[in-house]
């Protein structure tokens, strides 16, 4: 099978049941024998049409008489998959774009190949004017040109203003960086690059957090002798912030409400040494097997991963830990460079996250001893999962403070208020919101 082909089914995949890339994509390629090359444009290609699905429909739009949302399933894909290479990837010729895609078509569908073909070809004769955006209405424009639901762009204007949007919205289309977290139970992060580097990893010092390095060209990660060996597991800087906010002691007892698959658990148990104990939770038994086995390969003895439902209130857990986390399930607006099908999201489906959110979080915080720390924590860039979920807790708990954050430096606006607001287009990092809790009384 050929990536074209590979693309195609996991496409098909995720336009047919609804899946996230990322899960597709690992379903599809945990047992294909295929190159790295063959695999990167495999990638490429499967992110670029989910990422610009909107835009490629306004373009097929413009040339077809069928308009997309008629059009077969299977005939979209492959049309979406031609329209991509062909404005958006330098790197494939125009005629192979149009030959393997209608080859493609040929294999599938014989019947809609010159129906395919006319479409494409009339897409590289126009290329020059086919490719813009003429839509009036500021709305629709970004949500056609980005590729997003029409709410979010609203949305945002209304919270950020047009200029901040903009920027947001071509942040959001930056391929992200791969990180790793060094497992400094087992190895220096100084040592551990020396390691990468013997295997021509390229590695870059993460200033922010002292054991993060930034890798270029890591590819089949799980295969990774240093991988398997647990020298360091992968996470976004966004979330080794979250553990270093935290910051337990050692010998602490930790709670984590949400904890699945384990990057923060494993990391709070690494800060605190393998000593004390993380009690892992979560909603999902299915999950709770993540936990363990990320604990197993990092060595980590100190974790407790455990099936529980954080919304319902947990007599025997009362005031019985010293640091709590609630890295509460949300929107996700803020992994959008990750995880690009949350941009099609309507807004129905996440209209219940803020009371679920509220009640995570007070039921979190009936956990912690007096004297005890509580961080909240989401990725989303959304004020209604964000401070309004700490306001709305803070005015009904008097016995909680916000306290400064001065274990990072990156949002020097509000970290002395007690909370990170994180932007993908001014940090650079996933965007996140953490807020830090004392309880005073
Ligand atoms: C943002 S993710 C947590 C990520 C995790 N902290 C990490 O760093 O790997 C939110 C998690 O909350 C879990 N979840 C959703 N609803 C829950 C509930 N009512 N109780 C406990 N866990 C829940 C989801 O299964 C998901 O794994």
């Amino acid at each position: 099978m050929n990536s074209r082909e590979i693309a195609y089914n996991v496409l098909s995949d995720i336009e047919k049941n609804n899946n996230y890339s990322n899960m597709a994509i690992n379903k599809y390629f945990k047992n294909l024998d295929i190159s790295d090359q063959d695999r990167g444009f495999a990638t490429e290609l499967i992110y670029g049409v989910v990422e610009n699905k909107y835009y490629l429909d306004y373009i097929m739009d413009k040339l077809s008489k069928i308009k997309s949302q008629k059009m077969e399933i299977h005939v979209k894909i492959l049309i979406r998959m031609g329209i991509y290479q062909i404005i958006m990837l330098d790197s494939v010729s125009d005629y192979a774009a149009v030959n393997e895609t209608v080859n493609l078509v040929k294999k599938f569908d014989k019947k809609s190949s010159g129906f395919v073909n006319a479409i494409l070809r009339n897409v590289i004769r126009q290329k020059e004017t086919i490719s813009n955006v003429d839509i009036d209405d500021k709305i629709m424009y970004l949500s056609t040109k980005y590729s997003y639901k029409p709410w979010m762009m609203k949305n945002w204007i209304n919270s950020f203003g047009i200029e901040f949007t903009e920027d947001l919205l071509e942040a959001n289309n930056e391929k992200p960086s791969l990180y790793l977290r060094t497992n400094t139970l087992k190895i220096t992060r100084d040592e551990l690059i020396n390691r990468l580097n013997e295997m021509n990893i390229k590695c870059y010092k993460v200033a922010t957090i002292e054991e993060a390095i930034r890798v270029e060209n890591l590819k089949n990660i799980e295969n990774n002798k240093l991988f398997k060996e647990g020298l360091f597991t992968i996470q976004d800087i966004s979330s080794m912030i979250v553990g270093k906010v935290l910051n337990p002691k050692e010998d602490s007892l930790v709670l984590d409400v949400c904890s699945a698959p384990g990057g923060k658990s494993t990391h709070l148990a690494t800060i605190m040494k393998n000593t004390g104990k993380v009690v892992s939770r979560d909603i999902f038994e299915h999950k709770i097997k993540l936990i363990n086995s990320t604990a197993n390969r990092l060595g980590l003895t100190n974790i407790e991963a455990e099936c529980s439902d954080a919304s319902v209130i947990d007599k025997d857990s009362i005031e019985r830990f010293d640091y709590v986390l609630a890295d509460v399930p949300c929107s996700g607006l803020g992994i959008i460079r990750r995880k690009p099908e949350i941009k099609y999201k309507e807004k129905a489906e996440l209209k219940g996250l803020p009371e679920l959110q509220k009640v995570i979080l007070n039921n979190a915080s009936k956990y912690v001893r007096c004297g005890g720390n509580l961080v909240y924590s989401t990725c989303t860039i959304q004020d209604a999962e964000n401070i309004d979920v700490v306001n709305n807790f803070l005015e009904e708990n008097d016995n909680f403070e916000l306290v400064p954050i001065d274990a990072v430096n990156v949002d020097l606006d509000n970290q002395d208020k007690g909370y990170l607001k994180i932007y993908p287009n001014i940090h650079g990092m996933d965007g996140f919101f953490i807020a830090k809790f004392k309880r005073v009384r």
